[in-house]
């Protein structure tokens, strides 16, 4: 079992979540539903110990502290996630995305037992074995990077977003293939956006709103709620049957019914009580004199005084040679630490701190080379 327990994140003086505790059982599938900016992703990236902002609280797996663990030993413990975008190796093939995916200690000595595992389960993969990745479409690419997930031999599975950019019916496709995931006996943790389809296979799930976790309830008991219905089910026709029609108002009905088309029918001229031809042909009289008498001259006015001109032409010369002679300002380097806060806006109240957004990355990726021997690894 996954536990996540009063975790808090924090990025600088930003509290992306705040005491949020959330467990995931093996062989069940839990979706979080929250706004954008609520926190969801975060979440996941505190569990897998790649978020890039201050980390409290605990995480458990089966018992086992991943709070400090490095994100390659939490694979090791057996929880992986598939990232919101894929992070497919777009250029190698099918098997050697993969084979990368067996990388893990877990993985490694079963690597083929695991990979015939994966082939079975979504047979695609098998047939595409030798497809650059790149050249699959986004549904299969996810599947891709579901598989090679689940190379690592997890029992639990984290999944930021999977339908994201995909088509209904490729959706569709995926959250079944999840199902199946669930039936191996693997816990499912995963973000979505797509609430209908996702808590259509979930067994439970967490609403998170400004980074609390609100609620939590089986997958029926959100999809029957209210509030969850108006949230994140829409207020479309596939809503479920038991939310209440609102009540529309009566000249509402009336302001949308459609009259018959009435079977008479009378010419313009007849409703007018004069001829159309007469009216067009006297407004494009009338436009045509307009025209004529209004239309400006190409070249300068006349009426223009030239010293006015010269004046104008002098002002302009003057702000030019103003705008060479002004001193130029460094260009930023790409080394700079920090990017220089920007100068304010001419107009800009001059008393109004440039606010500051702080963003913060995540820590270096290192790259480490199996040893010939296959006994350790070296930093490359
Ligand atoms: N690396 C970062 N540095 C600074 N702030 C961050 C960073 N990552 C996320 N945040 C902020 O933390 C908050 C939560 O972000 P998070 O990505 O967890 O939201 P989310 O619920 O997954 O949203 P979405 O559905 O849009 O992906 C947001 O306000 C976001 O701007």
């Amino acid at each position: 079992m996954l536990e996540l327990h009063d975790v808090t994140v924090r990025y600088g003086q930003h509290r992306a979540l705040e005491g949020a505790s959330v467990h995931v059982a093996k062989g069940e599938i839990v979706v979080i539903l929250g706004a954008n900016g609520a926190g969801k992703s975060t979440l996941l990236k505190a569990a897998s110990g790649i978020c890039e902002g201050v980390v409290e609280g605990s995480v458990r797996l089966d018992g086992t502290d991943l709070t400090r663990l490095a994100p390659n030993k939490i694979v090791d413990e057996g929880l992986a996630l598939v990232p919101e975008g894929r992070g497919v190796f777009a250029d190698l093939t099918v098997r050697e995305n993969l084979t990368l995916g067996a990388y893990s200690a877990r993985a490694r000595h079963e690597e083929q037992v695991t990979l015939d595992r994966v082939y079975s389960l979504f047979p695609k993969l098998r047939e595409r074995a030798r497809q650059i990745v790149r050249t699959m479409s986004g549904g299969e690419q996810q599947m891709v990077a579901i598989g090679r997930a689940m190379m690592s031999n997890p029992t639990i599975l984290t999944l930021d977003e999977p339908s994201l950019g995909l088509s209904p019916l490729l959706s569709k496709e995926l959250f079944h293939n999840l199902a199946k995931v669930r039936d191996l006996g693997i816990g499912v943790l995963m973000v979505e956006q797509n609430a209908k389809q996702s808590l259509g296979i979930a067994d439970r799930g967490y609403l998170i709103e400004n980074a609390h976790v609100v609620h939590e309830d089986t997958a029926d008991n959100l999809m029957k709620d209210p509030a969850v219905q108006a949230a994140y089910l829409g207020a479309g026709s596939d809503a479920p049957a038991s939310v209440a029609e609102p009540d529309m108002p009566e000249t509402v009905v009336e302001a949308f019914a459609i009259k018959p088309r009435s079977q008479q029918t009378q010419s313009a001229d007849a409703i007018l009580g004069r001829s159309v031809a007469d009216m067009v042909a006297a407004a494009s009289q009338q436009s045509v004199t307009a025209t004529a008498v209004k239309r400006p001259t190409t070249s300068v006015p006349s009426q223009v005084p030239t010293d006015r001109l010269a004046g104008a032409m002098a002002e302009i010369e003057r702000a030019a040679k103003a705008a060479r002679n002004r001193p130029r300002t460094a260009a930023p380097t790409r080394s700079s630490q920090a990017p220089a806060p920007a100068a304010p806006h001419p107009s800009a109240p001059q008393d109004k701190p440039t606010p500051v957004i702080e963003v913060y990355r995540a820590p270096r990726v290192e790259v480490y080379r199996r040893q010939p021997d296959g006994a350790g690894f070296e930093r490359t």
